[in-house]
């Protein structure tokens, strides 16, 4: 319901507040800068610098020092902070992710090389286990099952193994229940209490992941499916159950994913709680509309600035999205 009663045409004309450029930028009533954006990369313990990811087509497999360089970018596009997704040998993949809490992995190595090369840029990291896990979950098994309560423990250390390397933001992304309780405390025990936590709380089981699990080489580990640990996608008020919860166990700020289709989870989420909200425009939204560009269907510059803004128009904070440098750049 509106506060009042507009007036009828003609002495209502709603056009004339669009009718010029200048008018439009007066009465815009939300922004988006480049200050609105996380770029997700994709980096790699494999000896090139940059190998391309087939089903992400602009999206590369970064080694450590190549990341670096990417930051150094971001920041100076005025984007204030990156998020790491690991690609590792398969080789190293084991039942309980063994290399998620190494000290000498390729997270920490990244974390450190792009804090030398461009320290006023935050970095965030991903905590769960289904890059390191030889069956591709986010958590450990016990038989058929993914075992929440033992998952803990290894999420936790992952955590701290980030924090202990630098990470600015740690984004536990498995949707293990009481995982943010858990990573909380095991950073508070170890002098980590300035590390923030972004929790994906309303992360759905979703279709959109499938270019992402190609990037970082778990699609074909992935044994079933994550429907026991992330959301049913027909489910909005479980969503707000579970960011209280994340809230009430030391979240700092929190995650929809995916983004497109979930602009009225971000709605709900942003005006229910008031905490800082981000969504994630995952690999899936992002090679649907490179697609589209490539065939000439979409026109890549206003498509981008559209579905961004959409996100910010539904009350994020910010966006975790691929197309982050090109839509910093158009907005420089
Ligand atoms: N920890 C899993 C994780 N972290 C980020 C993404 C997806 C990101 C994207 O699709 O861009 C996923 C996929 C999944 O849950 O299988
Ligand atoms: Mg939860």
């Amino acid at each position: 319901m509106l506060p009042y009663q507009p007036a009828p045409f003609p002495l209502a004309r709603p056009r004339r507040l669009r009718s010029s450029p200048w008018v439009r930028r007066l009465v815009a009533e939300t922004t988006l800068t480049p200050a609105d954006l996380i770029w997700p990369l994709i980096v790699h313990d494999g000896t090139e610098d940059r190998v391309p990811v087939a089903s992400m087509p602009g999206v590369f497999r970064l080694s450590p020092k190549a990341a670096a360089s990417a930051a150094v970018e971001a920041r100076d596009l005025g984007i204030p902070m990156v998020a790491l997704f690991p690609n590792v040998d398969g080789a190293i993949k084991d039942a309980v992710g063994t290399g998620a809490t190494d000290p000498d992995g390729l997270i920490p190595d990244c974390i450190k090389a792009i804090k030398d090369a461009a320290p006023e840029i935050g970095v965030m990291t991903d905590v769960a286990l289904d890059c390191y896990t030889d069956h591709g979950h986010d958590g450990v098994m016990e038989g058929d099952r993914i075992a929440n309560d033992a998952s803990l423990d290894r999420l936790a250390e992952q955590a701290f193994i980030h924090a202990h390397a630098g990470a600015d933001v740690v984004a536990p992304s498995d949707m293990m229940d009481g995982r943010i309780q858990a990573v909380r405390e095991a950073l508070e025990a170890n002098g980590f209490q300035d590390t923030l936590i972004l929790s994906y709380a309303a992360k759905f089981a979703s279709a959109f992941y499938g270019p992402y699990r190609d990037a970082v080489g778990s699609s074909a580990m992935l044994k079933g499916d994550k429907k026991t640990y992330q959301m049913d996608y027909a489910n909005s008020d479980e969503a707000l159950k579970e960011v209280a919860m994340d809230l009430s166990e030391g979240a700092d700020a929190v995650m929809v994913k995916p983004g497109m289709p979930y602009l009225d989870i971000v709605r709900r989420v942003s005006e229910t709680f008031r905490v800082p909200t981000f969504a994630y425009q995952v690999s899936g939204e992002y090679s649907m509309m490179q697609a589209s560009i490539a065939n000439g269907w979409l026109d890549q510059d206003r498509a981008i600035l559209e579905t961004l803004h959409g996100f910010k128009r539904a009350g994020c904070a910010g966006v975790l999205t691929y197309f982050a440098p090109q839509a910093a750049r158009l907005l420089g």
